[in-house]
């Protein structure tokens, strides 16, 4: 069966601050996005790789790559006012019907094992998403400021790659677009779809703000 993964990093990377943006940043001496790419070259070397970046990136990721050796093929697609309208524009380069996973670029420690689980499980529940659980107990906090712990086994924390059949995706976003579209999931359960989950890799995390860039330095260290 045919497979994509929309790469996408057109965000503003707000949180992160600093003049490189976060996708860009090397860790261990290589690029976020570069890892994040062979991450999914190395789950399957047929994959097809769609890269969205802001259009005023995409000559610095040029660069990049040249600078670097970087020769995977991939295409690039253009970033989006939101995430929602980034993977719009990376599932515009989707051609063929089969497997789409949407993957944040800013999650290069994503397991070869838990990409392998979302797309053998997209294949038959059509709509995949890994999580894991949360580690912490978590309270509701009302508008009033009152709060109160809530169960925490009522919860998960979700994470990329999420996997779904070319058809549903595409369908899914024709719908016009509403601030809860945090996620692919999120759009695909407003067509009234549900959707699997299967357990992430603890070690996936996205980063956001500059301690995830220090948790990455350890990360790529034990790799
Ligand atoms: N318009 C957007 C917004 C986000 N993303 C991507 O979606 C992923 C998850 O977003 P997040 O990490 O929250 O990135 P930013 O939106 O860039 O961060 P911030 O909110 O701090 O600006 C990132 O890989 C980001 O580049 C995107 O492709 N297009
Ligand atoms: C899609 C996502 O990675 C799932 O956890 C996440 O929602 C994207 O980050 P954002 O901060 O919501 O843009």
């Amino acid at each position: 069966m045919k497979k994509y993964v929309i790469v996408v990093a057109g965000g503003k990377g707000l949180r992160m601050g600093g003049d490189i943006p976060k996708q860009f940043i090397p860790i261990k001496g290589k690029p976020v996005l570069m890892r994040t790419l062979e991450a999914f070259h190395a789950y399957d070397d047929k994959i097809e790789l769609i890269v969205v970046l802001p259009v005023e990136q995409q000559a610095y990721w040029k660069r990049l790559c040249a600078d670097y050796g970087f020769t995977l093929p991939h295409t690039v697609a253009d970033g989006g006012e939101t995430r929602f309208h980034s993977v719009r524009n990376g599932l515009a380069q989707v051609k063929e019907d089969g497997l789409v996973g949407v993957h944040d670029g800013v999650r290069p420690f994503v397991s070869r094992e838990v990409i392998a689980a979302c797309y053998d499980a997209a294949a038959e529940q059509e709509a995949v998403v890994p999580v894991t659980d949360v580690v912490e107990t978590i309270r509701r906090v009302e508008p009033d400021g009152q709060s109160e712990t809530v169960p925490r086994d009522c919860y998960k924390l979700v994470q990329t790659p999420q996997v779904f059949t070319v058809g549903l995706l595409k369908q899914a976003y024709r719908q016009v677009y509403v601030p809860r579209f945090t996620d692919d999931a999120s759009v695909v359960e407003a067509l009234g779809h549900p959707v699997y989950l299967v357990k992430g890799n603890r070690e996936n995390i996205k980063l956001t703000t500059p301690f995830d860039l220090r948790v990455a330095e350890v990360l790529a260290d034990a790799e």
